[in-house]
């Protein structure tokens, strides 16, 4: 009788729980507007509410005489993305727009049907809500980089952006700090006597900081666009796909959308689109603008022939090598290889190489470190008699193995004014059309040396400021 009593009590705990549970996972505030509230013309249409979407909106909304329309095609992310080790788990879900890369002919031979999953978030914070939430500082190379395009001012202004980005809400500090501060944690220790020991290295590392706070995710969403929600000025709309931007006389005025099987179209003095590296020029090239022999083959209206668009696809490359320790503590490094290392990586296998040079080294060797190769089949034949391995080996590997690092970018790229490819000029305007602006990742011209979800961001809070100056010569 008291084993049934405590059974039962035990089987209402766990359903309450249960419940408890489920509830918080679904759990989702009322974000999105009723598409009978909406105005007929708004100054800005932002597409998009991902890492650069929310703070677009956000910032530009703070001018209570403008306008804004977001338009967002998924809607809320439930609660597993708050939890930061459980977010590869919405990969392939509803909040995943879910892509696959095209079957490469030279790499990802270990992949099925030689495809990279291309996973990109889907609803309110985009990717930024299934990232890895690995914080990445903006590098003086790469704004030179930039510079030397013929980008005009980013160098001087884009630094103050970045580093009022999460303001002091936000649990990040500066690399330089890190390096003085907290270069005292086990790994680092050995990790800096390996470097000694190897001598002539280049390598730059310190702790990896996220974009956490409280322990939850902190994405643009939670930083910029919640606070915002609430006032009159600021529309937002989800579950709504935007399908073309709508262009008369070289200049943009408005978007066609569907939601739910409706198309609906809206009207703006400026459209800004945010939808992301693939899809920002996936609705340019839908909208007619885009390389015309292309559009022509898809039997898409030129609007403008426009060379760059969807080109310069870049994305930084992951080669995973799993390294065991004998010690108890875990390895992690934001940035042991900077992008030119990474490139080298997979031109001349020498990052492979520095990789094993360091694990040699007396501090590693102290701690026990050993690589794991991986065992594939096909590349056992590159070992050399005694089993070493050979540069055939290593390429074998890398053409394998090697994946995505989950960062495409540069596919409407920034550019100076005699830049052929560029698609976009200084002021995130998209050369020869009216009206129509792209800010975010797909308008890095060249890849940055870290991860770019901060770049992004700030990227966004710099556009604002300029989309909301020169606003007069739309009217
Ligand atoms: C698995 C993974 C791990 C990553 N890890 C890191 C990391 O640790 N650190 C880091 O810095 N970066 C990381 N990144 C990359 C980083 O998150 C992205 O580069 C960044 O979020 C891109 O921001 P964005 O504004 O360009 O686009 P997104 O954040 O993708 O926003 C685009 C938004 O537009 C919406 N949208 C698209 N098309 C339409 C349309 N037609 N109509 C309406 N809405 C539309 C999308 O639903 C989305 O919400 C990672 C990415 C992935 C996939």
């Amino acid at each position: 009788m008291f084993i049934f009593a405590v059974s039962g009590c035990f089987v209402v705990v766990i359903s309450f729980l249960l419940v408890v549970l489920a509830y918080y996972i679904q759990c989702r505030s009322k974000i999105c507007h009723n598409s009978n509230s909406l105005n007929d013309k708004y100054d800005y249409i932002i597409v998009g509410a991902g890492t650069a979407g929310c703070i677009l909106a956000a910032k530009l909304s703070e001018n209570s005489n403008r306008t804004v329309l977001l338009i967002e095609a998924g809607s809320e992310f439930n609660r597993i993305s708050k939890i930061p080790p459980l977010s590869p788990l919405l990969q392939g879900t509803s909040f995943d727009w879910g892509y696959l890369s095209t079957p490469q002919k030279w790499s990802s031979k270990g992949m099925i049907d030689k495809k990279q999953k291309i996973p990109r978030g889907k609803g309110f914070g985009g990717t930024s809500q299934i990232n890895f939430m690995v914080h990445g500082y903006l590098e003086t190379e790469d704004l030179e980089k930039w510079e030397k395009l013929g980008i005009k001012d980013i160098k001087k202004y884009l630094p103050k952006f970045y580093n009022n980005l999460y303001n002091t809400s936000h649990n990040i500090k500066r690399a330089n700090q890190i390096l003085t501060e907290e270069m005292k944690w086990s790994l680092g220790i050995v990790l800096e006597k390996a470097v000694k020991e190897c001598g002539a290295l280049s390598l730059t590392f310190c702790k990896s900081f996220s974009t956490i706070y409280k322990g939850n995710r902190w994405t643009s969403y939670d930083s910029h666009l919640k606070g915002a929600l609430k006032r009159p000025n600021l529309h937002v709309i989800c579950s709504t796909e935007v399908t073309k931007v709508l262009i008369s006389n070289k200049s943009a005025f408005g978007i066609e959308s569907v939601s739910g099987g409706l198309i609906r179209t809206y009207t703006a003095k400026e459209i800004i689109l945010a939808a992301g590296s693939i899809n920002s020029p996936k609705l340019l090239m839908l909208s007619g603008v885009g390389d015309k022999k292309l559009l022509q083959k898809l039997n898409i209206n030129v609007v403008e022939d426009l060379k760059g668009v969807g080109k310069n696809l870049h994305d930084h490359f992951n080669f995973p090598l799993y390294v065991s320790i004998e010690k108890p503590i875990s390895l992690s490094l934001s940035k042991i290889l900077s992008f030119k290392e990474i490139f080298n990586y997979l031109f001349y296998k020498k990052a492979v190489k520095v990789l094993k040079k360091l694990i040699d080294t007396k501090p590693f060797q102290k701690i026990g470190a050993k690589i794991h190769w991986p065992y594939i089949e096909e590349c056992s034949q590159w070992r050399d008699e005694q089993g070493n391995n050979t540069e055939n080996f290593l390429e074998c590997l890398i053409r394998f193995c090697s994946m995505t690092w989950y960062h495409p970018a540069g596919t409407c790229a920034m550019g100076g004014q005699n830049d052929s490819n560029a698609v976009l000029d200084s002021f995130f305007r998209v050369n020869s059309i009216k009206n129509l602006r792209i800010v975010d990742g797909s308008v890095l011209p060249t890849p940055v040396s870290t991860f770019p979800n901060s770049i992004i961001a700030a990227l966004a809070d710099y556009a604002s400021e300029i989309i909301q100056l020169t606003y007069p010569e739309s009217e």
